[in-house]
């Protein structure tokens, strides 16, 4: 079960500071460091662990981000008295989407949404979907209607997303949405989760974007599009790079900030990484790990150790973006209530 979509993340500090204060407090000469190493550890030479200052803590900001969220909530509860409402629609019984689908419940109740859940067998027909998308797309309690991916093989994912209502397509993926996201000028009602989790993590790790260079793993329409089309908007001059690039690594080595997307466990090494830049992983897949409880371990696109090596700032998988992708699904509901209330909703 190599399932694969994202996150990781961690620190409070920025990129800049994290770098330049590690130049200007350990002025020691590389000898010096070589000495010390080894006379405290004189046998096997046991990995650097990665600096808690090098970590983008996705979990922890994500944490930040839900308790805004629950301000505001309550706050719309008071003056409007109204609920944001999000509704999950699951079909079948895969392990990893009935975890994920779980965790977005469970997100929901802890801001003070109130969820909706339809949970359909794994034969279910295109038309009887559809019926609850619509449903939901009429029900006014609803706010977002999340249909988890992927859907089994004999549903077209294509008609059920365009079923959803614009207004009410937190995931951001309806054509719409991201035509609007690809168009100077325009404004999206949702941009998608997981790309939205990562420029948010940039952000509030104050990783300049503008006029730096990017590179994109990958070019999935829910991921690493987007993300590349987030990262234009701010000013960044973005190389999306992909399984027919030649010389990937060579490109993605020239970059400021890494977005790896790729879906192969811990392809990007660490001589894919310019040192100091700053490297988002949304990659999540598991690795066979004997020593491990469950026998697997989670583990990035991005071969961790030897990327944080080089790394100013890094994810981590997991607790980097797979956090963020559900607090911004959390945020854009939130968005969506927010313009019902104000009266501010379009049709569709
Ligand atoms: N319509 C739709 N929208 C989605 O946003 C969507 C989807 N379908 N299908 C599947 C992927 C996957 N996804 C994740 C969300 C949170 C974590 C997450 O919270 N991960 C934690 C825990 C990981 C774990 O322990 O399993 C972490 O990385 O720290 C991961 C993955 C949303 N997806």
């Amino acid at each position: 079960m190599a399932s694969s979509f994202h996150r990781q993340s961690a620190a409070n500090r920025s990129a800049t500071r994290g770098s330049h204060r590690v130049a200007a407090i350990v002025p020691l000469p590389h000898h010096a460091v070589v000495a010390a190493v080894a006379a405290a550890a004189p046998s096997a030479p046991a990995p650097t662990p990665v600096p808690a200052s090098k970590l983008i803590d996705g979990k922890a900001i994500a944490d930040t981000i839900r308790g805004e969220i629950a301000v505001e909530v309550a706050a719309m509860k008071q003056q409007y008295n109204l609920t944001p409402g999000l509704a999950v629609v699951l079909v079948g019984a895969r392990k990893d989407s009935e975890t994920y689908v779980r965790s977005k419940k469970k997100a929901c109740a802890e801001v003070g949404f109130d969820s909706f859940g339809t949970d359909l067998p794994a034969d279910v027909s295109e038309e009887e979907l559809l019926k609850v998308v619509e449903d939901y797309n009429a029900d006014p309690r609803v706010h977002g209607i999340l249909v988890q991916l992927p859907l089994p093989k004999h549903i077209s994912e294509k008609r059920i997303l365009d079923a959803i209502s614009i207004e009410k397509d937190v995931d951001g993926f309806h054509p719409l949405n991201i035509g609007s996201l690809a168009m100077r000028g325009r404004h999206p009602l949702f941009v998608p989760c997981t790309p939205k989790g990562c420029i948010e993590l940039l952000e509030r790790m104050k990783v300049p974007i503008s006029g730096r260079k990017a590179c994109v793993i990958g070019r999935s329409n829910i991921v690493g599009m987007p993300v590349a089309l987030l990262l234009q908007r701010r000013d960044a001059t973005v190389t999306i790079v992909h399984s027919k690039t030649p010389d990937a690594q060579r490109i993605c080595s020239e970059a400021d900030i890494v977005v790896a997307a790729c879906g192969v466990a811990e392809m990007v090494t660490g001589d894919w990484i310019k040192p100091g830049a700053v490297v988002i992983d949304v990659g999540i897949n598991a690795k066979d790990d004997p020593s491990a409880k469950k026998g697997y371990r989670l583990v990035g696109d991005v071969e961790f150790e030897g990327a944080a090596a080089k790394a100013s700032l890094i994810t981590p998988v997991p607790g980097g973006v797979g956090p963020m992708t559900i607090a911004m699904l959390l945020q854009n509901t939130l968005e969506s209530a927010q313009r019902v209330a104000k009266g501010e909703s379009v049709t569709h």
